[in-house]
């Protein structure tokens, strides 16, 4: 059955079954359209029972239980009374159906009787009446109980995974998230997961308990006929005709889908050329002619445009193979007509069988039993759907929640050390740093293996006090010499001795309170300036002079007096706002000025970023714990004049602290040293002077660039010239 299933779209797609159908061990591969979809194979209807293939659903079935007890066993402790209350109403819900449905039975049972004999039981009908009217009513109610309780218990559920799991992010050092996060969805967890798993689970106990009522209300009406099985059996054709010919589409399955056409790619590429984010290599690089040429008058925009050069191209050999999403053509391909007759005559069985009876047996012929099998068997059907799509989503959720719970289990890769930091050994001046034939390779992520040494036997020592000033070409290992010093990651091999200490022996919040940082990786958080800054010093978070003290050292006054609300400005509250059905068109309207304001938010600099976070650095300073400065390019965006004031403001803070700067300047003060880096080795330190005079690495980098400066310079002069 799979196997012509798949074949179908096939011949839809004008390709060669032969050619675009390749069986690999577990999957096949369909070539839709522009598209290749790899799918799982379908396991043949015979097949699904061996006894491989039942341990396998066992074993999915159990995992899916085991993940759902686990899921409600914790939230029945939170709000035990809200949960099975929850259970009670959606139960009720359901199964409201069937005690109307039995009590119509009824009714019509009696009424028709009475017609047949001349008298009808008025009692049995209006006790009949009062049932079903008292059920409404009820059922309004409950419906109503489920609209007040569903939303707080859900809100229940949130508070408690958001908290789990925001833990569970914050644990991870950065180790942990390289190695292992490749294997997790880290987006896809978020306390949606364990809720829709619980809001899944009370729907399906609503609706096998729905389902078990309609069945036992039909299997009551076939026992007291002896035709209504017959009848029964023609009603349940309907589903089992769609379970089996409708079900196979590519919306409900697994799979990889790729556009491997390539005139789809290049026309795709090309149009996205016209995204803002192009615009300016658009015009710089004077691209619209490559892409578009020919004019072509598009009366209904009133304008004038360029027909495709190379879009065109791509468009012209993409010809009139199909773009349409994969799982379209997929459904369009798969004998829809047959498939709709089946549907059809199936449907039409039980008026069918009624007509016959009525036609052979009138005598025998109870309509109001016929009209209640009817009506019983069609909400069994619509039970049978909803159960069916139930169990998809749960079991799409149970996915997404086993990444929870493996996030739940990363543990930090960074172990804590049990010593006190700073010890005895402390000096006034400074952290003392040793590295002792330091190796460190990067962890591999879930791809690949990772043997690359990123620093390779690297011994140095910094004394307490001393400002160091890293330099190297691009990828020799200076940002990981500040990782390492940091305790972002651990070395491989070797050692780093803090005042004597190994870094890996101190508890990491003494260490982590003496060291300020200051790197390109450093962001804006998504809170107000003030916070931003004053997080630098959380001591100090509420103190406005020290914060502005912080920006005006990280040179950021320009960029407060530019803000409308200044320290209490939010520069990326993504999320948190945004605007619909605002016609911007309209702009002296209020909305739309409103609207406009939202854009404005987020208007700063590269370089103005880099200051801010610049005085989150200056802000820590406030902290008499400081030892340890270290400083990673934090200016690349700031203007010279900038970068100048920057480390002017942090030299002057470096009483009692050591620093470690890494930066492309060349520093010719001689009272800083520094390390020359090459291929993850320490290729030789020493002050500008001692550097020069060896004229090695560092000699031949001060004049490269000491040349590109003096060839700029020169230019320059031929210009006024
Ligand atoms: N997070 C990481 N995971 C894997 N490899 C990394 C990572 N960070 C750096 N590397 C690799 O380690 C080596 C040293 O990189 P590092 O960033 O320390 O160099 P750098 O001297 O600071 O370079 P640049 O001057 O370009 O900033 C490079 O080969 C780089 O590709």
């Amino acid at each position: 059955m799979g196997q012509s299933t798949l074949e179908s779209p096939l011949s839809l797609a004008d390709t060669d079954a032969k050619n675009n159908k390749h069986s690999l061990q577990e999957t096949e591969v369909l070539k839709l359209g522009v598209y290749e979809v790899t799918i799982k194979k379908r396991t043949p209807f015979l097949q699904s029972f061996t006894p491989r293939r039942l341990l396998e659903l066992k074993e999915d079935w159990v995992k899916t239980f085991l993940i759902v007890k686990g899921i409600l066993g914790e939230v029945i402790t939170l709000q035990p009374v809200l949960l099975m209350a929850l259970v009670g109403l959606r139960i009720w819900e359901d199964l409201q159906d069937v005690v109307t449905l039995s009590q119509e039975t009824r009714m019509l049972t009696v009424i028709e009787h009475g017609f047949k004999h001349g008298s009808v039981d008025t009692s049995a009908v209006l006790s009949a009446l009062g049932i079903r009217f008292a059920c409404a009513v009820l059922g309004s109610y409950v419906t109503d109980r489920c609209r007040d309780f569903g939303p707080a218990f859900n809100a229940v559920i949130d508070r408690h995974y958001e908290d789990m799991i925001m833990k569970a992010k914050l644990n991870m050092d950065l180790p942990a998230l390289q190695g292992m996060l490749e294997n997790i969805k880290y987006d896809r967890v978020n306390s949606e997961v364990p809720r829709k798993i619980v809001e899944s689970t009370l729907e399906l106990c609503g609706l096998f308990a729905g389902l078990i009522g309609h069945v036992s209300l039909v299997l009551s009406l076939v026992w007291s006929s002896n035709h209504g099985w017959m009848f029964a059996l023609a009603c349940f054709v309907r589903p089992l005709v769609r379970a089996t010919f409708f079900n196979n589409n590519l919306w409900n399955r697994p799979r990889v889908v790729r556009a491997t056409n390539e005139d789809y790619k290049r026309m795709s590429a090309l149009g996205g050329l016209t995204d803002k984010q192009y615009r300016h290599e658009v015009i710089s690089g004077n691209l619209v002619e490559f892409i578009t040429s020919g004019e072509v008058l598009s009366q209904a925009l009133e304008y004038h445009t360029q027909s495709a050069a190379e879009f065109k191209k791509a468009q012209t050999a993409l010809g009139n193979i199909s773009t349409a999403p994969a799982e379209e053509q997929f459904y369009r391909g798969n004998n829809v007509f047959k498939n709709m007759v089946l549907l059809d005559i199936a449907n039409d069985l039980p008026m069918l069988y009624n007509a016959l009876i009525v036609l052979l047996r009138p005598a025998q012929t109870s309509l109001s039993l016929l009209a209640t099998l009817q009506q019983s068997t069609s909400s069994f059907r619509i039970s049978f759907y909803f159960i069916n799509y139930e169990i998809e989503e749960l079991q799409k959720k149970i996915s997404d929640m086993q990444q929870l719970i493996e996030l739940q289990k990363l543990t930090r890769s960074i172990k804590d050390g049990e010593k006190s930091y700073p010890n005895e050994r402390e000096s006034p001046k400074g952290m003392a740093i040793e590295l002792k034939n330091v190796v460190f390779s990067y962890p591999a992520d879930a791809d690949s293996t990772n043997d690359k040494k990123a620093l390779d036997d690297v011994s140095f020592c910094i004394d307490a006090g001393e400002l160091v000033v890293v330099v190297g070409e691009n990828g020799s290992g200076k940002s990981t010499f500040i990782n390492l010093l940091t305790r972002m990651y651990d070395v491989s091999s070797g050692e780093i001795l803090i005042d004597g200490d190994d870094i890996r022996s101190l508890k990491q919040s003494d260490f982590r309170q003496t060291v300020a940082t200051l790197t390109q990786d450093h962001h804006l958080l998504p809170l107000t300036l003030a916070e931003n800054i004053g997080l630098g010093c959380p001591e100090y978070i509420s103190d406005k002079e020290k914060i502005l003290e912080a920006a005006r050292k990280g040179g950021c006054e320009g960029i407060l007096k530019k803000l409308d609300s200044g320290l209490d400005t939010i520069l990326d509250p993504a999320g948190r706002q945004y605007h619909a059905l605002v016609d911007e068109s309209k702009k002296d309207s209020a909305l739309a000025k409103e609207a406009k304001k939202l854009e404005k938010s987020s208007n700063v600099s590269g370089g103005e970023r880099q200051r801010l976070v610049a005085a989150r650095t200056f802000m820590r300073f406030n902290s008499k714990k400081i030892k340890f400065v270290a400083v990673d390019e934090p200016s690349s965006a700031l203007d010279p004049r900038g970068e100048e004031d920057l480390f002017n403001h942090l030299r002057e803070a470096r009483e009692g602290k050591t620093m470690l700067f890494v930066t492309h300047r060349f520093w010719t003060d001689n009272q800083v040293r520094g390390p020359c880096m090459k291929d993850g080795k320490l290729f030789e330190h020493g002050s500008h002077a001692e550097l020069m005079e060896k004229q090695g690495e560092y000699y031949k980098m001060y004049n490269i660039q000491a040349k590109a400066f003096d060839d700029k310079k020169e230019d320059e002069e031929k210009g006024r010239k």
